[in-house]
């Protein structure tokens, strides 16, 4: 296990790569260039200059999260040929560069959904919540608003405002997009970028869905078991894998998270730690890493990621703002960096105690 923090760039990041460093055991970031859109061809020369950056302050270039998938390729129209050769070439881009991580998602318009990016807990921290009966009272066409309103300022990872304008043309265009459909789009993609990705060694690194469940009516395919399986079956080489994210599997009490990291071991590459706590059916707060401030077991899962002989990045995932800071929300460096220090504990203590 490699311990690593996500990064946008300095340009977007409130927190320096020199702040990173200093997270003890911290090796490495994962990263994107944040300005390009879905469908666009990374340069060689813009992939080299954030690797030289990051190796400059002592860090490694650990991953790429995310090469966003272009929505003509969700929804299988003509035109996805063009945006799949695009994503070959960012991917042989890349692969020139010796990256060979690339985290990206299947969702269906919009990225994470949450009802409230900075709800307010007992100890004063603010956390990212989820409330379905929230949800349920927005209109999705408003969603993007809504986020933008909320998050201080910041660009959202998913949430760019150059998607606000087309919102209600997307809506339209998934309408035949069923789970079968869009299950069907993403293994065309996948087999199509395979060559490739085999040609340079990358290991694609597929992220759940968040919520695990249907939010405005679009289809889930990344949620559960059978479901993540199905997709590991249909392209079944190395480089077709998964990014597990502990937070996005846990919004739904259901998924069994230390048996489904022990059942797809050989195919997670990247994984994203974080703990949820949930509240009712259909809502839940983002917590602290700690086992004990939410619903998941983090040693579990930590010991099922030593057990599968996890090498790939962890990173914490979404911290809580904490200590006055002022960030993107889930991205600010003081939670995050206790996370990571946490879950390294834990993974110090598994390791010790499995050699005892
Ligand atoms: O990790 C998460 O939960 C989120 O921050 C996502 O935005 C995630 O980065 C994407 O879904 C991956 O493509
Ligand atoms: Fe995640």
């Amino acid at each position: 296990m490699k311990m690593t923090l996500r990064w946008f760039g300095s340009k977007h990041d409130t927190v320096t790569l020199g702040q990173i460093r200093q997270i003890p055991g911290c090796v490495g970031v994962i990263t994107t260039l944040y300005d390009t859109k879905p469908g666009e061809v990374w340069s060689r020369g813009a992939i080299r200059a954030m690797k030289e950056e990051i190796e400059a302050a002592g860090l490694a270039l650990s991953g790429i999260e995310s090469v966003n998938i272009h929505d003509d390729i969700k929804i299988g129209l003509p035109t996805r040929e063009q945006y799949i050769a695009n994503y070959i070439e960012t991917l042989e881009n890349l692969g020139k560069e010796g990256i060979d991580l690339v985290c990206y998602n299947f969702m269906p318009v919009f990225d994470w959904t949450r009802s409230d990016l900075a709800k307010e807990r007992p100890d004063g921290s603010t956390v990212l919540s989820y409330d379905q009966e929230l949800i349920d009272k927005i209109d999705p066409a408003k969603m993007f608003e809504e986020m933008d309103a909320n998050s201080g300022g910041f660009v959202l990872p998913g949430w760019e405002p150059d998607r606000l304008a087309r919102i209600k043309e997307l809506f339209e265009m998934y309408k035949g997009v069923d789970a079968e459909k869009l299950f069907q789009n993403l293994v065309y993609f996948l087999k199509a970028i395979m060559p490739t990705c085999k040609k340079y060694g990358i290991k694609m690194a597929i992220h759940m869905d968040d919520p695990a469940w249907s939010v405005f009516g679009l289809p889930r395919i990344v949620n559960h078991k059978e479901n993540i399986q199905r997709i590991l079956d249909a392209v079944p080489v190395m480089n077709n894998g998964l990014t597990l994210c502990t937070g996005s599997l846990g919004s739904s009490p259901h998924n069994d998270i230390p048996d489904m990291i022990r059942s797809f071991k050989g195919r997670i590459h990247f994984g994203h730690v974080r703990n949820v706590i949930h509240l009712a059916p259909g809502k839940f707060d983002e917590a602290a890493h700690l086992s004990s401030d939410g619903s998941l077991d983090m040693f579990e899962i930590m010991k099922a990621f030593y057990d599968i002989g996890m090498t790939g990045p962890i990173r914490p995932d979404h911290g809580r703002m904490i200590w006055g800071e002022k960030a993107m929300p889930g991205y600010g460096l003081y939670d995050r960096a206790l996370g990571a220090t946490y879950l390294m504990g834990l993974w110090e203590a598994i390791e010790k105690s499995a050699k005892e």
